[in-house]
């Protein structure tokens, strides 16, 4: 993000705080526009930033057996109220040709595709599709389970409901016993 969006950012708080009656000069709220200015670059870097970069394939004894890194806490803004919807991602697949990732790589996948304003469903499809793209494995499974601060917080008020999301695609798609495998090492 460059000086000039930091700038349009710092502005549109400050026209917030002032439209829903606040006075923008009062010591607590003086820095306000700059601290959400660095806070949106940060948490929405993924809208600018469009590469996902550094991860390197290695081959592997077997290409067979499930992959899975599970219980990968993940924050991202819901696009229609701009509030956190935050939770755990689940990402399995089963390698082809013996091609793997570093297992690091998975989180820093989930929270590349957090980093916009996004819904779950969404969110859950492009964890799958960057998986694909930089290792096209055999099959992909990828389930989240999220809650949303907009269905919390405001509107229905349901704290603690949870929604849960899944993607399958290769053979987790076909192969009724591999998805069975994948939701029982959830449990
Ligand atoms: N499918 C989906 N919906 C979402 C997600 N995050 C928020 N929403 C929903 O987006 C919808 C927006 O609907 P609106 O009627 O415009 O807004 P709303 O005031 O939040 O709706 P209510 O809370 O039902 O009054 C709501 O039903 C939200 O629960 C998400 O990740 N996926
Ligand atoms: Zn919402």
């Amino acid at each position: 993000m460059n000086s000039e969006q930091k700038k349009i950012i710092q502005e549109s708080v400050k026209n917030i705080l002032r439209a829903i009656g606040e006075d923008v000069t009062r010591e607590g709220l003086i820095e306000t526009p700059e601290r959400v200015a660095k806070m949106y670059e940060e948490i929405f870097s993924s809208v600018t930033e469009t590469d996902f970069n550094n991860c390197k394939v290695f081959t592997s004894l077997s290409d067979d057996d499930i992959v899975l890194v599970k219980d990968i806490p993940f924050y991202s803004m819901c696009e229609h109220h701009l509030l956190p919807f935050y939770g755990k991602a689940h990402v399995a697949y089963i390698p082809s040709n013996k091609q793997i990732i570093g297992l690091s790589k998975i989180p820093r996948m989930v929270d590349y595709c957090a980093k916009r304003p996004n819904v779950q469903e969404n969110l859950t499809i492009q964890i799958a599709r960057l998986l694909e793209e930089k290792v096209s494995p055999q099959g992909i499974a990828v389930a989240i389970e999220a809650e949303h601060m907009c269905m919390s917080m405001r509107g229905i008020k349901k704290p603690g409901s949870t929604t849960k999301t899944f993607h399958y695609s290769g053979c987790f798609k076909t192969d009724r016993d591999l998805k069975r495998e994948f939701l029982e090492a959830l449990t």
